[in-house]
């Protein structure tokens, strides 16, 4: 064992394969794209059907990256002519979401003494997904944390409402500021917006963005970066350590700069990928995730 200081944060460390591969290690964005480099090059030359790097994935593969409209024909054709529900969805959406912070932040390998996670909900099915995450998370080992500041109400959100509280996680009565937050928490996991996300921010999102920009844990954001144009990006927005792309990747994605895309909500039926051309990656065995960088 070793230890090492990351941004004032007294750091203990394995130094195993694992560091090596940059998986499992909570540090700065700045410190996360040094070892996220290093892991991308590293896996090639050692294993690499098991981390594909997005050049080597996008050589082989090149999976589609939507629109804001694609995006939200494809949701909308999945509950109509498909006919999902949005719960079934928002399920396995949650769970993937939790499914990949799992795998990228080990609640073991976490630098604070518990395994504590913020989730912050925004209005709409992003929100949801973050709800359905949160209680994942808390059946894996941690000990997530939710600030759900506008609750829609209707049925869907109030019963993940009660779900969540069932299972004795805490709810926050107002965004902490980051100092606390960088104190308290060992990964924020951003499910404000999502793909519907339009125009300038209206509070009380505004705030929380700005803060959630001063703060140095990870972030890992749900389907879009927070704040974001779903097409554009938002190269002075929030910065998230993962993304976790659910159903494709939007196009604001190939403006991220994290350490860990990932893939997920592994329900498309394949008529509907052929029909909008997605080119998926195939999900390794029974795997509800994929990681694509
Ligand atoms: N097919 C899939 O991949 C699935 C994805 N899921 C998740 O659903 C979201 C999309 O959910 P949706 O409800 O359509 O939209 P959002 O969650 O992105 O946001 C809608 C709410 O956000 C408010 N909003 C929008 N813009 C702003 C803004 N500028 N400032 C403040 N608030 C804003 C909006 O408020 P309104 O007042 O305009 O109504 C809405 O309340 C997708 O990204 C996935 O995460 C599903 O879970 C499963 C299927
Ligand atoms: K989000």
């Amino acid at each position: 064992m070793s230890t090492v200081q990351l941004t004032g944060v007294k750091t203990k460390w394995m130094f195993g394969l694992r560091t090596l591969l940059g998986i499992g290690f909570l540090v700065t964005s700045q410190g996360g794209k040094v070892l996220s480099q290093r892991a991308c090059s590293l896996s090639q030359s050692l294993t690499r059907t098991e981390l594909p790097c997005r050049a080597l994935h996008s050589m082989a593969h090149p999976v589609k990256y939507l629109g804001q409209k694609e995006a939200q024909g494809i949701d909308e054709e999945l509950f109509s002519d498909y006919s999902f529900s949005v719960d079934q969805l928002m399920e396995l959406a949650g769970l993937s979401c939790a499914t990949a912070v799992a795998k990228a932040y080990p609640a073991e390998s976490m630098v604070k003494a518990n395994p504590t996670v913020l989730i912050i909900c925004g209005p709409g099915n992003n929100g949801g997904d973050g709800l359905v995450c949160a209680r994942h998370l808390q059946l894996f080992g941690y000990e997530p944390t939710i600030l759900y500041p506008k609750r829609p109400n209707k049925p869907l959100f109030n019963n993940l409402t009660i779900q969540c509280e069932k299972m004795g996680i805490s709810f926050l009565s107002e965004m902490p500021e980051a100092k606390m937050i960088d104190e308290a928490y060992n990964l924020v996991v951003d499910a404000i917006f999502g793909f519907s996300f339009q125009g300038a921010v209206r509070e009380p999102f505004g705030a929380i963005l700005s803060t959630l920009k001063k703060t140095t844990v990870p972030i890992a954001s749900v389907d879009i970066p927070s704040g974001w144009d779903v097409e554009k990006g938002s190269p002075d927005g929030i910065q998230p350590d993962m993304l976790i792309s659910l159903t494709a990747p939007k196009q604001a994605a190939s403006q991220f700069r994290g350490r860990y895309h990932f893939l997920g909500g592994r329900f498309v039926p394949p008529a509907l990928e052929k029909k909008y051309q997605l080119n998926l990656p195939k999900y390794p065995s029974t795997d509800c995730v994929y990681q694509l960088t």
